[in-house]
């Protein structure tokens, strides 16, 4: 099966004083219907390197390719189509509609990403992240662990081929990291759909289908028992 993204030779650098270059020559694969872990310490560029898989950075070598399309190569109009239905994120930092309540701000992700609006598929989802009871809350009014969660199912109802996610259970606890884990398990099987997760937690990584260590610019993979 053709991989939905594929990484080759990436170098990415920044121009700081001394420079930086998290991603050094680095090269991924990421089949449909897959989970991924990357793991590192931090610091080691595993933000830039989600970053670059999504086009959101531009590295100063290499290819980035989602689908036929060279995301290093893209114009704005394509990556700009690209994330309405190929690549989704979920930042490290939980970006949500600040006027609009926890409802609308998933009824928004459908309507951007072209989807019906289903007012069931909406309360389902508030369902399964234990915020029903919040549903016309404003973010503020939101712990970090539920606008953390309200976050995740944005991006969850997007219906992306591929999402991207930074540290999704930061502010969660224990069993709300595991249905997380569940929910974004539950998104790879269907319709072919990757995804790929940036943890520090070793052993909630050890859980993905495959596991890669970045260090030194490079990806390892990590066998997991
Ligand atoms: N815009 C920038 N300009 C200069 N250096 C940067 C920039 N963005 C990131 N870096 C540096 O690149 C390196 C990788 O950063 P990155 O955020 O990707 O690491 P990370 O592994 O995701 O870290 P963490 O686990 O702490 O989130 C760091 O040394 C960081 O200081």
């Amino acid at each position: 099966m053709e991989p939905l993204l594929e990484l080759s030779d990436v170098v990415k650098e920044f121009s700081s004083r001394p420079p930086v270059r998290p991603l050094d020559g680095l090269s991924m694969v990421v089949p449909p219907s897959t989970m991924i872990a990357v793991t590192g310490v931090s610091g080691k560029g595993k933000s830039t390197l989600l970053n670059v898989m999504g086009g959101l950075l531009r590295p100063e070598a290499g290819s980035v390719r989602y689908r036929k399309i060279d995301l290093t190569q893209a114009t704005a109009a394509q990556i700009d189509d690209i994330h309405r239905r190929g690549i989704g994120f979920v930042f490290q930092t939980p970006y949500l509609f600040q006027a609009l309540t926890a409802y609308e701000n998933l009824e928004l992700a459908l309507r951007a990403s072209g989807e019906k609006v289903v007012r069931d598929r909406i309360f389902e989802m508030l369902e399964k992240l234990g915020l029903s009871e919040r549903a016309e809350h404003l973010p503020s009014a939101l712990s970090a662990g539920q606008k953390r969660r309200l976050v995740l199912g944005r991006a969850l109802l997007s219906h992306h081929d591929v999402l991207l996610a930074d540290e999704p259970t930061n502010d969660l606890d224990a069993e709300w990291s595991e249905r997380v884990f569940e929910l974004l398990r539950g998104f790879c099987a269907t319709e072919g759909r990757s995804v790929v997760l940036v943890t520090h937690d070793r052993s909630y990584a050890a859980q993905a289908d495959k596991v890669y260590l970045l260090e030194g610019g490079k990806l390892r993979e990590e066998v997991t028992l």
